[in-house]
C-alpha cells in the first residue's frame, strides 16, 4: 500500500537543552532530521512527504532538503503551538485520498519494514501504531510517593509512525479542534471517535531523540549498524 507521510519538525527541543532545535543536531555527520527524511525518500511506497516546520527555520530546512538531495519532500506546513496543531496543519498539505503516515522528524530509526506493516495495516484496519512492550515497572505516583502499580503485562510504550486512512484522522482532529481537545499522539484522537487501532509490534531502537541521554543511544545504534 503506497502511503504519503507528514514528518514533524516543528518543535523546539527544549528537553534536549541543545540551545537549538534538535532536529539540526548532527548524528555521525547528519542532520538528525536528514537521516529521518532519508528512510521515507528511500521507500518506494512513499509518494511524497509533507515536512512541518517553523516558519522561522524553514529556509534552514530547506537548504538541507536540497544539500542531501531529499526528492520526496513536495511541501512544507506551518508547525503550531502543539505537536497535534503541527499535524493538523500537515494534513491540510496532503494529495492524497489513501494512507498517510504522521511521524515524529526526532525518531531516525525507523525501519522501511515497519514503514510497509503500518502502512498496510491502517489499509486494513483504518488506523495502526507501533508499539513496544513496556519492560520497567509502572507506577502512578502523587506527590513521589506511589499511588498504585499497573498492571505491565497489557502496558505498550506506542511510537511512531502513526499511519491512517486520511479520512479517519482527518476526521478525527476536526473532532478534537472542535472540541479542544488535545493529545500527545495522533490515535489517541481516533479512540475518542470508538474507532480501532492495531498495534504493529515495533523496535525498540525506534527510540525519539528527547532528552540528551537519547544521544548517546542513537551513538550507539549507529555503531551497531556498522557493525553489522
Ligand atoms: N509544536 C510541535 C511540537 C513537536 N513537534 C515535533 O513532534 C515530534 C515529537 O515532539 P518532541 O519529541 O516533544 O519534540 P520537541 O517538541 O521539539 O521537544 P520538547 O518537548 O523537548 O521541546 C518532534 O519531531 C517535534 O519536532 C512539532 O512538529 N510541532
Ligand atoms: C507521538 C509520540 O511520539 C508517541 O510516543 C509521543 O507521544 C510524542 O510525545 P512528545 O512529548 O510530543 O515528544
Amino acid at each position: 500500500m503506497n502511503y504519503e507521510a507528514i514528518v514533524l519538525a516543528a518543535g523546539q527541543g527544549k528537553r534536549m537543552n541543545a540551545g537549538m532545535n534538535k532536529q539540526f543536531i548532527e548524528l555521525g555527520g547528519e542532520p538528525l532530521i536528514v537521516r529521518t527524511l532519508k528512510v521515507f525518500d528511500r521507500d518506494e511506497r512513499c509518494a511524497r512527504v509533507v515536512l512541518v516546520v517553523n516558519p522561522a527555520e524553514r529556509s534552514r530546512f530547506e537548504q538541507l532538503v536540497v544539500r542531501f538531495r531529499i526528492k520526496k519532500v513536495a511541501a512544507f506546513a506551518e508547525g503550531g503551538e502543539e505537536r497535534q496543531h503541527s499535524v493538523y496543519n500537515g494534513l491540510q498539505a496532503l494529495e492524497g485520498r489513501g494512507i498517510v503516515l504522521i511521524h515524529d522528524g526526532a525518531r531516525p530509526f525507523i525501519h522501511v519494514r515497519h514503514l510497509h506493516e503500518l502502512a498496510d495495516a491502517a489499509a486494513r484496519y483504518g488506523a495502526a501504531v507501533p508499539a513496544v512492550r513496556v519492560k520497567d515497572t509502572i507506577k502512578k505516583v502523587d506527590g513521589l510517593f506511589v499511588e498504585q502499580t499497573i498492571d505491565r503485562s497489557s502496558l505498550w510504550a506506542v511510537q511512531t509512525p502513526q499511519a491512517f486512512r486520511l479520512s479517519l484522522i482527518a476526521e478525527a482532529h476536526e473532532a478534537a479542534k472542535r472540541e479542544g481537545y488535545l493529545g500527545t499522539d495522533d490515535a489517541s484522537l481516533v479512540e475518542r471517535l470508538g474507532k480501532p487501532v492495531k498495534i504493529v509490534e515495533g523496535d525498540y531502537r525506534n527510540i525519539k531523540l528527547t532528552t540528551p541521554e537519547d544521544i548517546l543511544f542513537a551513538e550507539a545504534i549507529l555503531a551497531s549498524r556498522v557493525a553489522e
